[in-house]
């Protein structure tokens, strides 16, 4: 073989190579994303998966929150005229609806057992079975009151009981597994294993059990104007721009943002940390409620402690002579999982996650991408630590909310199990969770919720094609110890 035959063999060789390992697929980090959810998630949300799935994939809807220090009556004048609606106002149509459903069905249970006593009494009846034209009416005018929302219906079965219900069972080694899906992760290191099982959550649980007690209201702070579009509009908020004020007319954000700031009830005089709360989305809510008396916006790093300061220095006319001198308004910069001796009315710890929307989406950044295995396998661990200092920071008969922008259930109630279990062994502090289902029934014009069974402690806002918000998970956890 002369030297030119072989150097063309060995061209062609690795040419061939080259081609061979070009055809391999790299798995970018968003396909890697999706797979994992999808073989996650179908199991957690069974045939709705494909609908969330369709939303996380498609366009994200926006509400806009009204600067009440900006021109607020010709900015709320502005938006209503272009179809948006205050979502208070969607809340309560939606909470008398509910009231006057709920009335109805009490009165007629209570007309039912009447007539029953009477048909009883009434011995001239020839037969107790035979259905009068009457009775058939009222039973189909009492189906029709069984067809209310499944939230409605669910919550109602207990409504007349005390507002303290049974400990829930808690995450036993068994329970978690049962909603904790079996999912398999590749270490580094490691061959393939249970996800739950990575997490370490299948230890034993002792005799730890979450008090759970039902919530009836949720309050929606009235000098607070969130601003969204109906369900299925195309319609987009536009830029926010400076009004006469000199600062800007309206933060826009996920619809999803507003649930875990309502969920924290302020009321006026509050002292509130924000743990987590680079950019400051959810600092600037709590603060357009006008009750608190100070808020502090923690987060660890200083380009994300200085985006704070950017976003509230456009929303707040001279922020600081007017906000930040006063300490109604205080950007710190700490790692949240180490703050102590500082106490507050409300904590809310909105925790870094899998963004599952971001990672389905976006390759820059993301979580998935294989260099960042061992970061997205130690998340709960982390999202437990700083939901645990939170806990820790709050005052007797205070509130904290955790949440996430994930689907997980591991980094959802895995993470509130996890937090609350460490507490309640290693302190005398005392937690009960506040289960929203009712109180959230208000909200179904403009929120689609995951069912009340799926998470047991915290509720989620579901990506959907036609109410794209989320996701959302939140958690609303009160210390009465
Ligand atoms: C989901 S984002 C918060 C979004 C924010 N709450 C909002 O609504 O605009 C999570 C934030 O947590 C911050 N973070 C990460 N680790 C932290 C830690 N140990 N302590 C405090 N903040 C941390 C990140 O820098 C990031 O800005």
């Amino acid at each position: 073989m002369n030297n030119y035959k072989v150097l063309k063999i060995l061209a062609t060789k690795q040419n061939v190579f080259v081609r061979y390992k070009c055809s391999q697929r790299k798995i970018l980090p968003k396909d890697r994303a999706l797979e994992h959810f999808d073989e996650f998630y179908l199991q957690v949300f069974g045939n709705k998966w494909s609908s969330v799935r369709q939303g996380l994939l498609g366009k994200q809807k926006y509400v806009a929150v009204i600067n009440n220090y900006s021109d607020t009556e010709q900015v709320i004048s502005t938006l209503e005229n272009c179809g948006a609606l205050n979502m208070r106002a969607l809340f309560n149509v939606r909470k008398q609806n509910l009231q006057e459903n709920y009335d109805v069905l009490k009165r007629d249970r209570y007309l039912r057992k009447i007539w029953k006593l009477e048909k009883e009494l009434d011995k001239s009846v020839n037969s107790v079975n035979e259905h009068s034209e009457e009775e058939t009416k009222f039973n189909e005018q009492f189906d029709k009151y069984k067809m209310l929302s499944l939230n409605y219906k669910l919550n109602h079965a207990n409504y007349d009981d005390s507002r303290y219900i049974d400990c829930t069972a808690g995450l036993s080694a068994n329970t978690l597994q049962e909603f904790i899906p079996a999912t398999q992760i590749k270490g580094k290191d490691k061959d393939y294993v249970l996800e739950s099982e990575y997490y370490e959550y299948c230890k034993e649980d002792g005799d730890f059990n979450i008090p759970v007690e039902k919530e009836y209201d949720l309050n929606f702070p009235e000098h607070l104007n969130v601003y969204c579009f109906p369900e299925g509009s195309g319609n987009k908020f536009t830029q926010p721009r400076k009004g006469s004020t000199g600062v800007h007319n309206y933060y826009i954000l996920d619809g999803g943002s507003v649930l875990p700031v309502l969920a924290l009830d302020i009321r006026p005089g509050n002292t509130i940390m924000d743990l987590c709360a680079s950019p400051g989305g959810k600092s600037f809510i709590a603060l357009q409620t006008l009750y608190p008396d100070c808020v502090v916006s923690n987060d660890i790093s200083k380009s994300r402690t200085d985006r704070i300061y950017k976003v509230l220095g456009e929303y707040f006319y001279d922020l600081e002579e007017r906000w930040l001198k006063t300490k109604r308004i205080k950007v710190t910069q700490n790692d949240g999982r180490l703050i102590s001796g500082e106490y507050y009315d409300r904590v809310l710890v909105d925790v870094p996650c899998t963004t599952d929307r971001h990672s389905v989406k976006e390759n820059d950044n993301n979580i998935f991408k294989s260099t960042r295995l061992k970061e997205r396998l130690k998340l709960p661990e982390f999202q437990t630590e700083l939901l645990v200092s939170a806990l820790k920071m709050v005052k007797k008969g205070g509130i904290v909310v955790y949440s996430t922008c994930s689907l997980s259930p591991v980094q959802n109630d895995g993470v509130v199990y996890m937090a609350l279990q460490e507490l309640w062994e290693d302190s005398n502090m005392e937690f009960v969770v506040k289960n929203l289902n009712f109180a959230l029934a208000q909200t179904q014009d403009v929120f689609k919720l995951a069912d009340a069974n799926i998470f047991r402690y915290g509720n989620v806002v579901l990506p959907s094609t036609h109410q794209n918000y989320g996701p959302t998970y939140f958690c609303k956890i009160q210390r009465i110890k």
